[in-house]
């Protein structure tokens, strides 16, 4: 690393530890340039996912459902927490090692904050320090949304899905305002352990992009097993009282309240930008507070790229990686990457079983003029798929979307065991145009879940003529 009076030089500088930017700090650092990575924090070495994103929570969903009816549930829990903090423990540790171990790249630890274009002055455990790039990464990543209710932000019992995961006392009851990724999420995990658990949603449903048939049936499956959804509704007051915090809401004109334990705030999650100084640097923030970017991922000053959630694009770790592959496409490729490449990118919401999910809905592939060929089955039908039935979770469902003309999948929602993995499969046929009669007829290996493929595919509900 080149020290040039007190100002260290790098080639890449990266701000945040996140997916993308540890992802490009590796490669260049493999080819042998100087590298400097600034992170704010000890405890995010690795960034949000496997911290406390979806490493920590897709591990307590796995020891949520591992719960036996005579476990009892504070101890459950506690014990829960406990191992999966060890688990990001060895991750963080790996991550920092990871990069740090590398002769060419140097990880400081410290709050980044731009003085120019090029510099960056650096304020915490390893500063104070100057650091200059030729090229600078902003991969900062996001933060929770708070939204502005009375008596919310102060409130004691109020938590992020971050302090969340890291408190040892399972909440009782559980109040969730946000019925999106994180709050279906939190609220399958928490009921698992035994929370009584209340999801306040502002939209008039959830999962309102999704078909009917496949959101009824997570629906029907979540209220099953005691999840309670008041959707349409407006949060007016979070009120803490010596025993608990009462939750004052409005749905169809009339209010009602609900005391909980704990609040949990899942309204979204906005760029983390605000500390950045982005204007010494030059560098726009688009209306909605992200890093305005071309689809080159290029800032609006050119050496400056933005990955990940501080972007403004999807918010997912995987969306994170494949900006590194357009950032690094950019520094060492032939520079055609871009944004719009990117088809076919699935998702999978993990409650129990998970709904994964890829293409066009139902809805939206006649509001897009095909004609469609919908198959779906029931999991408890799939005579395929045994697996199901050895791993004792036959809820869910199975809907593909298919091009009735052309036999192209045009979709897929996935609600079942092991969906996470399936839907993967899907996406890589939708991506190389695999029909649905070819996936439907490949040979896959028994007992798996992929050979529900064999049957669903051939139990057409409807075709448009
Ligand atoms: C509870 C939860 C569960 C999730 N589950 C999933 C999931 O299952 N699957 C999925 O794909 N996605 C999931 N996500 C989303 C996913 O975690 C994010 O999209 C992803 O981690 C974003 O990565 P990133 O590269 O943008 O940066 P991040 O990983 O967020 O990293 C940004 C880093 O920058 C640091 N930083 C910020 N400002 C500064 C500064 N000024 N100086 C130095 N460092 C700074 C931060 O401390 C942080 O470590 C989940 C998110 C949450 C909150
Ligand atoms: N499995 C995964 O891949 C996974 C898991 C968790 C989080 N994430 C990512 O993290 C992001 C953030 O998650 P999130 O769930 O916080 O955001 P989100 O945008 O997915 O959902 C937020 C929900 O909160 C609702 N809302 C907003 N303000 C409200 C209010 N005042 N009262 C009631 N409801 C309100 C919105 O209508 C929306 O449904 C997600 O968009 C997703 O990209 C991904």
């Amino acid at each position: 690393m080149n020290i040039d009076s007190d100002v260290i030089q790098a080639d890449v500088l990266v701000i945040g530890f996140g997916k993308g930017g540890k992802a490009v700090a590796a490669q260049m650092g493999a080819l042998g340039r100087t590298v400097v990575l600034v992170e704010r924090s000890q405890h995010m070495y690795g960034g949000t996912c496997p911290n406390v994103g979806c490493v920590p929570t897709k591990a307590l969903v796995h020891h949520a459902n591992k719960r036996r009816p005579e476990d009892s549930l504070q101890d459950w829990y506690e014990r829960s927490v406990g191992e999966v903090q060890a688990l990001t423990s060895l991750f963080r540790a790996g991550n920092y090692d990871g990069l740090n171990g590398m002769d060419t790249v140097r990880v400081v630890t410290g709050q980044a904050r731009f003085e120019d274009p090029h510099t960056v002055s650096v304020q915490g455990q390893d500063g104070p320090l100057t650091i200059r790039g030729e090229t600078i990464l902003i991969n900062t990543g996001s933060e929770p949304i708070v939204p502005d209710v009375p008596g919310l932000q102060n409130s004691s019992r109020v938590v992020t899905s971050t302090q969340l995961i890291e408190t040892s006392t399972l909440p009782p009851r559980l109040g969730i305002i946000g019925g999106g990724y994180l709050g279906l999420e939190f609220a399958s995990i928490y009921r698992h352990f035994g929370s009584e658990v209340t999801v306040f949603e502002a939209a008039e449903d959830i999962l309102r992009r999704e078909d009917d048939d496949v959101s009824a049936a997570v629906k029907a499956i979540l209220s099953e097993e005691g999840i309670s959804l008041v959707t349409g509704t407006q949060v007016l007051e979070v009120d803490d009282g010596p025993a608990a915090t009462t939750i004052v809401y409005e749905q169809d004109g009339t209010k009602h309240s609900t005391d909980v334990d704990a609040v949990l705030v899942a309204a979204g999650r906005r760029p983390v930008v605000d500390d950045l100084n982005l204007e010494a640097a030059g560098v726009r923030v688009s209306p909605r507070g992200a890093v305005e970017v071309d689809e080159h991922l290029r800032s609006s000053r050119p050496h400056i790229f933005a990955l990940g959630d501080v972007n403004g694009g999807p918010q997912f770790t995987y969306i994170s990686l494949d900006d590194s592959r357009i950032v690094l496409d950019q520094l060492i490729g032939d520079g055609t990457r871009t944004t719009q490449d990117r088809v076919a990118v699935p998702h999978t919401l993990f409650i129990t079983p998970p709904l994964a999910t890829v293409g066009l809905t139902e809805t939206e592939a006649r509001a897009q003029g095909h004609r469609v060929t919908v198959a779906s089955q029931p999991v408890a039908e799939i005579i395929a798929m045994p697996r199901a039935y050895v791993v004792e979770e036959t809820r869910g469902m199975m809907k593909f979307v298919i091009d009735a003309v052309t036999d192209e999948i045009l979709g897929a929602a996935l609600l079942s065991t092991d969906a996470q993995e399936l839907i993967n499969t899907v996406a890589l046929a939708m991506r190389h145009g695999i029909t649905a009669t070819e996936l439907r007829n490949s040979v896959y290996t028994h007992p798996s879940s992929t050979e529900a493929f064999n049957d669903v595919l051939g139990t057409v509900i409807r075709t448009d003529r």
